[in-house]
């Protein structure tokens, strides 16, 4: 009998938390207002969700946190490694709110929880997980204090926590992701220092910073940035992309609309 193939990395679950009523008012630091269009933004958003399940994932909804603007950004609020999530610390003020949904649903799934507290603060997009080796930005939501709570909740399980300079981003996920090879992929403007990284390509576009690791040879990327998606596709990646233009506009990319739960 021929020998069954089986994927070195298998779609798992994917936590997501539906758009808030006031969605436009998301937080923006490094990008002018413009207007976000809320009835475009749920089709994008349905349309982000229905890509993970086309490739298999399994789609777990958040309860809706109708009045905080950026709760669709479920990333920033809790972050899985391996077996267990760590609830983040929100270092925006008015994102606080977001944790305890996200803590519910990751509960809910039976998975162990434990928690950065004030006046430490750690967003989720500010985590970068490469192998066992963990970055974390350290921005303007992310300080020193909350860089050292994780680490304390790392080291003991065999991870790496690495604190890497954001200042030209929101998180460091704005700037850099990770192809599934490990290889860490950036636009050099939003970059402080890209020699942190052992292995890093440079992106032509902002867009094209954010990648979402769906298996071995899959990413699922921004469409706003084709020359990006052309350079993956050349390594030999499969690249699926979406249109997320309208929480683009609130600085967010495909990494902060999930959580992978694998
Ligand atoms: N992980 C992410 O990149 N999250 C994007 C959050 C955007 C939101 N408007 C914020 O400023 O918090």
């Amino acid at each position: 009998m021929e020998p069954v193939a089986v994927p070195q990395t298998t779609p798992s679950r994917a936590l997501v938390r539906r758009p808030a009523r006031n969605l436009a008012e998301g937080l923006l630091t490094h990008i002018e207002r413009t207007e976000v269009d809320p009835a475009l933004a749920e089709m994008q958003w349905r349309g982000y969700v229905a890509a993970l399940a086309a490739e298999g994932w399994e789609i777990i909804e958040v309860e809706v946190a109708p009045e905080l603007p950026d709760s669709v950004f479920i990333e920033d609020a809790v972050i899985m490694f391996g077996d267990i999530a760590v609830v983040a610390s929100p270092g925006a003020q008015t994102r606080r709110g977001e944790t305890a949904g996200a803590e519910a649903a990751v509960t809910s799934l039976g998975i162990p929880v434990q928690h950065l507290e004030l006046p430490g603060t750690l967003d989720g997009g500010d985590v970068l997980k490469v192998g066992r080796t963990v970055y974390v930005g350290r921005s303007l939501r992310t300080n020193d204090e909350g860089i050292d709570q994780l680490r304390g909740i790392l080291a003991p399980r065999g991870y790496t926590v690495v604190a890497v300079p954001i200042s030209r981003a929101l998180h460091l996920k704005t700037a850099v992701t990770a192809l599934p090879d490990g290889t860490v992929i950036g636009f050099p403007p939003l970059v402080d220092d890209p020699s942190v990284f052992e292995n890093f390509l440079p992106v032509p576009e902002a867009h094209g910073t954010a990648v979402v690791v769906l298996d071995d040879r899959t990413v699922l990327m921004s469409s706003a940035a084709p020359r990006s998606a052309e350079l993956f596709a050349q390594r030999g990646y499969r690249v699926v992309t979406v249109d997320i233009s309208e929480f683009e506009k609130l600085e967010g990319c495909v990494t902060c609309l999930s959580v992978r739960v694998r």
